[in-house]
């Protein structure tokens, strides 16, 4: 059976990053699906954005939705304090599979849970079963249309506090256009945008940050 586009993507970095340096896994990942194949990484540009947020947020308690090939995991965990984790949900089984491994040959593994499983169904069970009280930062990188959904659940389960940050990918491409109206007209959060491109693309995109105020 030929390989999937996201094993040809691991194999490139098990053979070209160096083990445990989280920066040479981006790097060799980024270098792979600028110049070989395309993949929905969020990339080295709006990566740069989830950089600063994440530094600003210096969260304790970090969750990310739509973990894919663990380019965003390994990028988020990378700059997390001691004793601060990341969980990361994936639904698809073939690439948390590949997730794990990159996430391990990254050697972030001792901060990042990944959780297996549609978002809808592992949010409700954040705070008895995997022990979260509330969380400091939330990446959507998920489905677009699940954006809304997700956010409006995390206020139901009491998952966000005063200052809780949001970053939500693809704003503009492919579009996340329900939330945003969601987001922007919602007075319990403080909206702001950042234009960007898509990743390896010329292709107009943008990420917004929206803060909790509870
Ligand atoms: O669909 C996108 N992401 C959502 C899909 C993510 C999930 O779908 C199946 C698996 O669970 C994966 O994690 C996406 C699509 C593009 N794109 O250019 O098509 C660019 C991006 O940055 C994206 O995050
Ligand atoms: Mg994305």
């Amino acid at each position: 059976m030929n390989q999937s586009k996201e094993q040809r993507i691991l194999n490139f970095v098990l053979q070209n990053a160096v083990r445990g340096d989280p920066c040479s896994v981006l790097d060799t990942i980024d270098k792979y699906c600028s110049q070989k194949e395309w993949a929905m990484n969020v990339g080295d540009e709006k990566g740069l954005i989830l950089d600063k947020t994440v530094e600003e947020a210096n969260p304790s308690v970090a969750l990310e939705l739509g973990t894919y090939c663990g380019y965003s995991a390994v990028r988020i965990a990378r700059l997390l304090k001691a004793g601060a984790y990341l969980l990361t949900v994936e639904f698809n089984p073939e690439f948390a599979a590949i997730a794990k491994q990159m996430i391990e040959f990254a050697g972030v593994q001792d901060k990042v849970k990944l959780l297996e499983g549609p978002s809808e169904e592992i949010i409700p069970q954040l705070k008895k079963k995997y022990e979260v009280d509330t969380l400091d930062f939330v990446f959507l990188d998920h489905w677009k249309d699940r954006y809304t959904p997700d956010t409006i659940l995390l206020q139901e389960c009491n998952l966000l506090r005063k200052g809780s940050v949001l970053l939500a990918d693809n704003i503009i491409f492919p579009g996340a256009p329900e939330f945003l109206n969601y987001i922007r007209n919602n007075p319990h959060f403080q909206c702001t945008n950042y234009p960007s491109h898509l990743e390896y693309m010329k292709v107009v995109d943008a990420m917004e940050k929206a803060v909790f105020l509870g």
